[in-house]
């Protein structure tokens, strides 16, 4: 499998360009600039039609197909119609290397930096389930992020409401950014909070507030809505709504998509995107997991810095705006869980949440061991 390098030819042009854009790191960014393009005809298609699901002009057509695309399943069937598995899959793995295989390049590029931690939850926490309720994460991944956590400063960024996401989640020297990054909150824990920066202390940040009656009603309305069809599930994520399809006959989903989507059109202040066999129902604010990044990381005192790296991981589509946030910035590292070829702005891969508890502990094993050697 051909390795893709720290050093290759397009990070000139990603140092050029970050130099442009005023970057201050502009020698040590991870992402070739421009990205690499998939070349995936299939998901790009399917992009294409999340995209007008969003903006509200797609035909019913467009909306089950961008529906079929966030089941791994259908996509893997889909790809491998339209191109050999293995060749679509090496060329892609070539573009987004494992994070695992490619370890060594990644700490290299933390050398002088403080590591800064985002995870996503579901599907890269926790393994993704029919029921959200059931989502749990597996006390291995817990002490795995607990022991980041003790390393690096650590923030969960989730499509959940941060209630919902700690009780999975269970650990109080976290940041926590739920619904999509609009409800942030520093740790809890004493200890943490004694060792955050002093202009970070009960950090609190929730640029949704004034939708909260507007998500109320739009979410029972929703509930009402979709009651009639069966399988469909409505999770309030306090700032944001979603529409769960894992369980609906697909025979269905054009209804569904329709009804979620004429409810939506009830509220002009309210959008509708996509995520893994959901819908997600949100205020139509500029603010998504990439505000919540730079915001953390602002929090953190790193706004402007040059000696941070932060490092994000997560699998779903609302993911890539915190990866696109680091290509910006020509800074940290963004990796995508994912076993099959997807579009993605991240510059490397894992394939499951199995993979992800095996690179926190090797990162946690290799910063004990450059300290260690450090105090030799
Ligand atoms: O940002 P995340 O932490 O990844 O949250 C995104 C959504 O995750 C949950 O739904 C997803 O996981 C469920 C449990 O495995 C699965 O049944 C569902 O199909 C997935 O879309 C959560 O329930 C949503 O509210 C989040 O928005």
């Amino acid at each position: 499998m051909a390795k893709a390098s720290v050093v290759v030819p397009e990070q000139v042009g990603a140092a050029a360009a970050a130099a442009q854009v005023g970057c201050p790191c502009p020698g040590t960014t991870l992402f070739p600039y421009p990205p690499p393009r998939a070349g995936i005809a299939v998901r790009r298609k399917c992009l294409q039609a999340a995209q007008q699901l969003e903006l509200g002009a797609g035909l019913r057509g467009g909306w089950v197909e961008s529906m079929r695309a966030s089941s791994p399943t259908h996509a893997k069937a889909a790809a491998a119609l339209a191109a050999g598995v293995d060749e679509e899959h090496a060329a892609w793995m070539a573009r987004h290397p494992s994070a695992l295989g490619e370890f060594e390049k990644v700490v290299a590029a933390s050398k002088g930096k403080q590591i800064v931690m985002f995870l996503d939850y579901d599907g890269t926490l926790s393994p993704i389930v029919d029921d959200p309720d059931a989502a749990f994460m597996s006390e291995t991944m817990r002490m795995a992020v607990r022991s980041v956590a003790k390393h690096f400063p650590t923030a969960i960024v989730s499509g959940r409401c941060r209630d919902k996401v700690f009780e999975f989640v269970k650990l109080a020297e976290l940041y926590y950014a739920g619904s999509h990054g609009m409800d942030i909150k520093g740790p809890a824990s004493r200890h943490a909070a004694a060792k955050s920066p002093p202009h970070n202390k009960g950090v609190l940040f929730q640029p949704a507030s004034e939708f909260l009656p507007m998500i109320e009603q739009v979410h029972q309305r929703l509930e009402q809505a979709t009651s009639s069809i069966p399988g469909a599930k409505v999770e309030n994520n306090k700032f944001c709504v979603s529409v769960h399809f894992r369980c609906v006959d697909e025979k269905s989903w054009g209804a569904l998509a329709e009804t979620v989507r004429r409810v939506v059109r009830e509220f002009p202040r309210l959008r509708l995107s996509q995520g893994r066999m959901v819908f997600e129902v949100r205020p139509t604010i500029k603010w998504d997991k990439g505000k919540a990044l730079e915001f953390l990381l602002d929090s953190l005192g790193f706004a402007d810095c040059s000696d941070v790296l932060p490092v994000y991981i997560g699998d779903d589509r609302t993911d890539e705006d915190a990866f696109k946030v680091l290509r910006r910035r020509g800074q940290g590292v963004g990796i995508l869980v994912s076993k099959h070829p997807k579009e993605t702005t991240a510059s490397f891969s894992l394939q499951e949440p199995a993979e992800v508890m095996k690179f926190l502990l090797r990162l946690v094993e290799w910063n004990r061991l450059s300290r260690a050697r450090l105090r030799l």
